[in-house]
């Protein structure tokens, strides 16, 4: 068992972060793929309740891909992707609205249940996310995809301030006042842009970026953003990786300081990355 030493050693390790990002903003992506059951929920919710309350300010983007097409699914839908990017008609982009405002509603339950004050928003509120159409892979036509025009952050700021973690989704709204399904991942990275924030972590379902996407030993803990496109072009990075990194870089070039792919399988990954000496996952810089 634990002695008591060692577990004020760990509380005195997380110090000095603590005092690094004090007062500074961390924009979390909360992916599908990590929203596993509810125990790891509850780790990843612990984990944002405990940030605000030693004065980070956690800023949560989620996804909830899988449950959107198992929506669809049980409506006798199938689901089709361009480059990684869901085939959005009009009828698709109904269900996941209501897919994602539920899963939204959700994680500002257990924020609250667990002592936070947690307040959910679509990019619809106070126009957060507006959006143009996005076109696919070879200019193909996939729906109502979005691609983020502008981030008004202003509404953002004033509830960080206020004591809240807010909790967006990723649907903008384009200038007719159509809406937009937007990736989760290009979300969090324009909205960590637009907040300056410190960091930007990723949480997904695997280590991180692997060397050979195939051996799980093969993880990169750090990379520079300069060194992403050749593992692209080598075909290292591929598939729903390929969003990741690049809203990674795009968050870097912008001034988010360091951008993180993190294992969102891990009980309380985000502590161990923010608060820990070792740190895990993949640090893209
Ligand atoms: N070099 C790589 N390293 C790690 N994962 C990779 C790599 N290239 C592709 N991938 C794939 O990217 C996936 C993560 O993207 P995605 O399934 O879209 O995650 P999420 O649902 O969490 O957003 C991994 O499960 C893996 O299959
Ligand atoms: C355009 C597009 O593909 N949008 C995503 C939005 C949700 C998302 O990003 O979910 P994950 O993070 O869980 O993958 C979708 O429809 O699945």
């Amino acid at each position: 068992m634990q002695s008591a030493l060692e577990k004020a050693r760990v509380l005195v390790e997380a110090l000095p972060y603590i005092k690094k990002f004090y007062g500074k903003t961390v924009v979390i992506k909360y992916g599908g793929h990590a929203m596993l059951n509810s125990e790891l929920k509850q780790a990843v919710i612990t984990d944002l309740v405990l940030m605000k309350f030693v004065g980070i300010n956690p800023v949560v983007v989620h996804g909830g891909g899988p449950d959107i097409t198992g929506m669809l699914k049980r409506l006798g839908i199938e689901s089709q992707f361009v480059g990684g990017l869901r085939v959005t008609d009009s009828s698709t982009m109904e269900v996941v609205e209501m897919v994602l405002g539920k899963l939204n509603k959700e994680i500002v339950a257990l924020i609250n249940q667990l002592g936070g004050r947690g307040i959910g928003l679509s990019g619809k509120d106070a126009n957060l996310i507006t959006a143009t159409k996005k076109l696919g892979k070879d200019q193909a036509d996939i729906g109502f995809v979005g691609e983020v025009a502008k981030i008004n952050p202003q509404l953002l700021k004033t509830v960080i301030d206020e004591g809240y973690i807010p909790v967006i989704s990723p649907v903008g709204i384009g200038p007719e006042g159509e809406t937009y399904n937007i990736n989760g991942d290009t979300a969090a990275g324009a909205l960590a842009a637009a907040l300056q924030a410190d960091k930007l972590i990723i949480l997904t379902d695997v280590e991180g970026i692997l060397a050979d996407p195939k051996d799980k030993t093969s993880l990169i803990s750090v990379i520079e953003a300069a060194d992403i496109p050749s593992l692209i072009e080598q075909g290292i990075i591929q598939g729903g990786m390929i969003p990741k990194v690049e809203c990674c870089v795009k968050a870097i070039q912008s001034g988010v300081t360091t951008t993180h792919i993190l294992d969102g399988r891990v009980p309380h990954a985000i502590l161990l990355e923010v608060f820990t000496d070792q740190g895990i996952g993949t640090m893209v810089k």
